[in-house]
């Protein structure tokens, strides 16, 4: 028996024109919230939901179309403030059916106190960002949307647009919005968001058909005319009205399949939901949000996954240099980084912000072994390949996937070849060094007190610390496999698998 607000849902949903297989169902716990199931088998290709764009919440939808767009709020901004505009007509809002089901915030770390932030991420990759965020988030807030509130005709109530509320909204848009098209940008799609995540192995996905012509916008140079934009970021399907057409033996529970817009001329009105593999009665069926690791997931969606093979660790340049410095001198450090920038190599982000990243099987990142191993070159084979880098240039690469310098063979980034079995003993204990030191700022609580306290901890009533311990443990983790990776007592595996490509997801903003 669904949930009374699974009920007011779909009551809605039918009034706006949303269409669902009859062999989906919603399920509604307390501790898990809702989850879509298969009633019967369901087969890849079949569309098993239709969502009108027109009914999503957008900036383009939202009552608050004109104050958006005359403020000039952008993107996420102007979503938030939608979100705020329709929660603050309550009954009266068009979306009140949808957004009576959302909960009022997700719990991703942004809306945590600070305390929280500090005591739970600390040491991990998300400390820092969503340090940043939260103060980001903040003065947005302050800058774009508290200003608003003091213009008499536009009528605000400023109960539902204070900071909470904005941290509220972020939070709903990191974990449910989707990008629809050129002209609605991303928006709030009912239905779509019912569906819960599996890192790899989902079950639908969310495809959405370029609207040229319901447009008003002046950016008329959307050229994917039907093409369909398959949105890698979660997404679920629902279930069919009953009067859509191509509905079959929906009494007996037989998966029916919706016309998709492809097959009808490129409806581009409508957003749908397709099956991408064969899912068997009773079993959830899951959607993908992306190929995320733990960092990721925790910071837009406030959940992490057991043994999430994208999970990786970044070592910051700046821990780097600490390490150096408490071997060389400023100088040494300085002119050994610079010689290993002429060489053509560098780290992951910014100069403000570089690191490098371990991967989830502990293999550090080439570049980093290469400076290393440039740091740690006696004076005489450091001034040899100075001269030489200044005489040649940078060409330090050969076509044969390997890179030589001063006697060392290094993989080139591109090259399979385990590199482990190449390093000199010195640039093996330095990556030790690294590790410890990368460890340290998790505080002393040791990876088998996270362990246990994750043993004690309760996933409905501790949502926060469960996730974070998860997120924790798996970092150290991979700093574990790192220390073993460049202890020389332990055989490594000469076949390691190619470094998969990663980015540093967590420093999106939402
Ligand atoms: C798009 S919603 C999915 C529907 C959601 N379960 C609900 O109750 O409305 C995304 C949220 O669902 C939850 N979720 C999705 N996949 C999950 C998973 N594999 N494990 C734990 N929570 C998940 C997270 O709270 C996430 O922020």
């Amino acid at each position: 028996m669904a949930s009374r607000r699974l009920r007011t849902l779909k009551r809605w949903m039918k009034s706006k024109g949303f269409q669902w297989s009859d062999a989906l169902e919603f399920v509604d716990t307390p501790e898990e919230g809702i989850a879509v199931r298969a009633l019967c088998e369901l087969k890849e290709g079949d569309v098993v939901a239709k969502m009108p764009k027109e009914a999503c919440l957008t900036t383009k939808t939202s009552g608050a179309r004109e104050i958006i767009e005359e403020a000039g709020l952008d993107g996420h901004l102007g979503l938030a403030f939608a979100i705020m505009y329709e929660r603050s007509l309550g009954g009266d809002s068009p979306w009140n059916g949808y957004l009576q089901l959302l909960p009022y915030q997700e719990s991703v770390p942004i809306v945590w106190t600070l305390n929280e932030v500090n005591e739970l991420l600390c040491g991990t990759e998300l400390h820092q960002t969503v340090q940043e965020d939260k103060a980001l988030i903040y003065e947005d807030w302050k800058e774009n949307i508290l200003p608003l509130l003091d213009l008499a005709p536009l009528k605000l109530n400023p109960k539902f647009f204070a900071i909470e509320q904005y941290f509220a909204a972020k939070s709903l848009i990191s974990s449910r919005s989707f990008e629809i098209d050129d002209y609605h940008g991303s928006g709030m799609v009912p239905l779509a968001d019912l569906f819960n995540h599996k890192t790899g192995a989902e079950d639908v996905h969310f495809t959405a058909m370029s609207s040229n012509d319901d447009s008003d916008s002046d950016d008329d140079d959307s050229t994917n005319d039907g093409a369909l934009n398959e949105e890698v970021a979660f997404t679920q399907s629902s279930s069919v009205d009953m009067t859509a057409s191509n509905i079959a033996n929906a009494g007996n529970c037989t998966a029916s399949d919706l016309e998709s817009s492809s097959d009808s001329e490129g409806d581009t009105s409508m957003l749908e939901m397709i099956m991408i593999k064969d899912v068997s009665s009773g079993t959830e069926v899951f959607n993908t949000y992306g190929l995320l690791g733990n960092a990721a997931l925790l910071h837009r969606y406030g959940f992490t996954e057991q043994d999430n093979s994208y999970d990786i660790v970044n070592i910051d340049m700046e821990l780097v240099l600490q390490w150096c410095s408490s071997t060389f001198s400023d100088r040494h450090s300085r002119a050994r980084v610079a010689l290993w920038r002429r060489l053509g190599y560098s780290a992951c982000g910014n100069q403000n912000s570089e690191y490098f990243e371990i991967s989830f099987d502990g293999e550090p990142q080439i570049e980093l072994l290469i400076l290393l191993h440039i740091m740690l070159l006696p004076d005489n084979a450091y001034q040899k390949l100075d001269l030489s880098v200044s005489v040649t240039g940078n060409s330090h690469e050969s076509n044969v996937g390997t890179t030589l310098l001063n006697g060392y063979i290094f993989p080139n980034k591109a090259s399979n070849m385990s590199k482990k079995s190449l390093l000199p003993k010195n640039t093996c204990d330095a990556l030790m060094s690294l590790a410890d030191m990368r460890e340290s700022l998790y505080g002393l609580n040791s990876i088998e007190d996270d362990m246990e306290a994750l043993e004690r901890c309760s996933l409905v009533r501790e949502r926060k610390v469960f996730h974070s311990l998860m997120l924790r443990i798996n970092e150290r983790k991979i700093l574990e496999k790192l220390r073993k990776y460049a202890s020389p007592a332990v055989e490594m595996n000469k076949h390691s698998s190619p470094r998969k490509k990663l980015k540093r997801t967590t420093k999106k903003t939402s």
